[in-house]
């Protein structure tokens, strides 16, 4: 899969060409093994037709030969006439004009001795020993072709040197009483052949490589010249009609042959007619259409993945413009247009789904960051309010309930943070702890209420006689702590004994006036920490309660 090609359009491109491919194969393979072999067959067939078509045309030609010089032997003039007449020679020159492949005709005596001819040629020559004349002699003569002898000198030579090469006809003459006067023999020059197979050729349509061959008895081509036919060849030509052969060489022919018919039985001449083509010619329609079918097959399928990839873009291009506008609007691009017209009807659809479902979105996002607007303000608000609280709680932890002064907690984190300051800025304070004096029988004489309201009457008188500055808290029980900053010890005396007059001075409803006992101590740098100074002052308070009650101990009174 990984190998896949990714995009849609090549998918589809390579595809279409699969396709092509799959479907002109099996034609350029049909065409390749069935057509060429009918082909093959087809033209064996029409090769065979055409050599027995030559071949009959040849004998037809031969026998209108002999005819011809049997005619002229059966007319009065050769009958009757003395040979050594004058009207042979122009009679057997009308014979060779009539036939222009004649290159001699002549008449001889019983003997053997030429007694008239065309041109006057071998005039008194003795031919008793050539075959035309003996065979003549007995009846209607056909010589196989032959390398001229005696006229080879008298005869104008071939273009090309080669040996003039003749075929004989002959017929005995006869007199009225049917004896024997002589012989009539005519020779036909050898290129007769060719000139019969070049008409035949000329009017062959199909002539590529088309080779029209004359085989003879002995197997030898004796038109055109050439080695003989392979003998193997021959020998299937025997049983097969159409063979394909190379015939020694390297191009292979389909070859076939047909025999010519013999004109004078007696003198058969044996002759085939042999007709081959190269077989590259004769399949080389199938070529052409196996090139026709491969062009075809290979516009087909460019076409087809042509047509693919536009058909493909115009399916893909909607599609990745779609995915462009919703990657747009993943980004918070809410302009991205997700509208799609002039595309195929699923492509429209696909594109109104997710215009839909953007829009959905989109709502659900401006409900979600609405509603987190409004969770964020309300933590926000719940955060203060825990921090109010929290602060009111600290604040209540740090308060007595009863006096409303700061309690033991507030007072020793006040402590801490005076002795802190004085070790920085090197500024004493002064610690008093004031107790009221015979509290508890307040409590057992007058009841608890009473007690708690000469508490809040105690700490009213003490809040009222301090400053701002200075601090005062419910230490414990009837217990309080005075803090003055800064405060060196005479002033701290004096303030100490101004506490103590206003609380025996101002009587309470209840339990009419009350006294304290007060322990003074200041704070040193040098002390340890804060409680060595409240350790001190309590101490002092203890003296003072000792000594009568109602009275400050300071450092100097111990
Ligand atoms: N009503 C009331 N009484 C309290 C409170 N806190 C402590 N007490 C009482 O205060 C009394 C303190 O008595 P003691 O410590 O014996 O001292 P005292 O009676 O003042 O005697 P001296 O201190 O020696 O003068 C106890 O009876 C406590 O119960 C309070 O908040 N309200």
């Amino acid at each position: 899969m990984a190998l896949m090609p990714q995009s849609f359009r090549t998918r589809l491109v390579v595809l279409c060409g699969g396709l092509g491919l799959l479907i002109g194969l099996p034609a350029y393979l049909y065409i390749d093994h069935v057509y060429a072999q009918r082909l093959l067959e087809d033209r064996g067939e029409a090769l065979h037709e055409q050599a027995v078509a030559v071949a009959a045309v040849i004998a037809e030609n031969l026998n209108e030969r002999r005819r011809e010089v049997e005619l002229l032997a059966r007319t009065p003039l050769f009958r009757k006439a003395p040979l050594d007449s004058v009207e042979f020679q122009p009679s057997l020159e009308r014979l060779q004009k009539s036939y222009p492949a004649y290159s001699w005709i002549g008449l001889t005596d019983v003997d053997g001795v030429v007694r008239a001819s065309t041109g006057g040629l071998l005039m008194g020559a003795d031919v008793s020993q050539r075959p035309w004349f003996t065979g003549g002699q007995k009846g209607p003569h056909l010589g196989d072709v032959h390398d001229a002898l005696l006229l080879s000198r008298l005869l104008r030579p071939e273009p090309d040197g080669a040996p003039i090469r003749f075929i004989d006809f002959s017929v005995p003459v006869f007199d009225d009483s049917g004896r024997l006067r002589g012989v009539l023999g005519a020779h036909a020059h050898w290129r007769w052949a060719g000139e019969v197979l070049q008409v035949l050729k000329s009017r062959d349509t199909d002539r590529g490589g088309l080779e029209y061959l004359i085989v003879n008895r002995q197997g030898r081509v004796i038109h055109p010249e050439r080695d003989a036919m392979p003998l193997s060849l021959a020998e299937r030509l025997r049983t097969q009609p159409v063979v394909i052969d190379r015939w020694g060489g390297q191009t292979e022919y389909v070859t076939t042959l047909a025999p010519v018919r013999d004109i004078v039985p007696e003198a058969p001449l044996g002759w085939q007619v042999v007709v081959r083509q190269p077989l590259h010619t004769v399949i080389a329609d199938v070529a052409e259409l196996r090139h026709a079918v491969l062009l075809f097959s290979l516009m087909a399928g460019l076409t087809l993945c042509l047509l693919a990839w536009w058909a493909a873009g115009r399916l893909s291009t909607p599609l990745e413009h779609l995915a462009l506008q919703a990657r747009r609007i993943e980004q918070g691009d809410e302009s991205a247009e997700l509208a799609i017209t002039g595309s195929t009807r699923e492509v429209v659809h696909l594109g109104e789904a997710l215009r839909s479902m953007a829009a959905t979105l989109i709502h659900r996002r401006e409900a979600l960051e609405a509603s987190n607007h409004a969770l964020e303000a309300r933590v926000e608000e719940r955060t203060a309010e825990l921090a109010r609280l929290n602060d009111e709680l600290r604040e209540q932890a740090r308060r007595d309930v009863l006096t409303g002064l700061p309690n033991r907690l507030a007072a020793n984190e006040r402590l801490r943070e005076e002795f802190v300051r004085m070790k920085r800025m090197r500024t004493a304070y002064a610690v008093l702890v004031l107790d009221i004096d015979y509290f508890k029988r307040i409590n057992d004489t007058h009841g608890h209420p009473a007690g708690d309201a000469v508490l809040r009457h105690v700490s009213g008188v003490l809040r009222g006689a301090l400053r701002e500055s200075d601090f005062v808290a419910r230490f414990g029980g009837e217990e309080f702590l005075i803090l003055l900053p800064a405060t060196p010890l005479n002033d701290a005396v004096a303030v100490g004994e101004k506490v103590r007059c206003a609380v025996e001075s101002s009587p309470t409803a209840a339990v009419g006036a009350v006294t304290l006992s007060i322990g003074l101590a200041m704070a040193d740098p040098t002390h340890q920490d804060e409680d060595v100074a409240v350790r001190a002052a309590d101490a002092l308070l203890y003296q003072a309660k000792s000594a009568g009650r109602n009275r400050l101990i300071g450092p100097k009174a111990a």
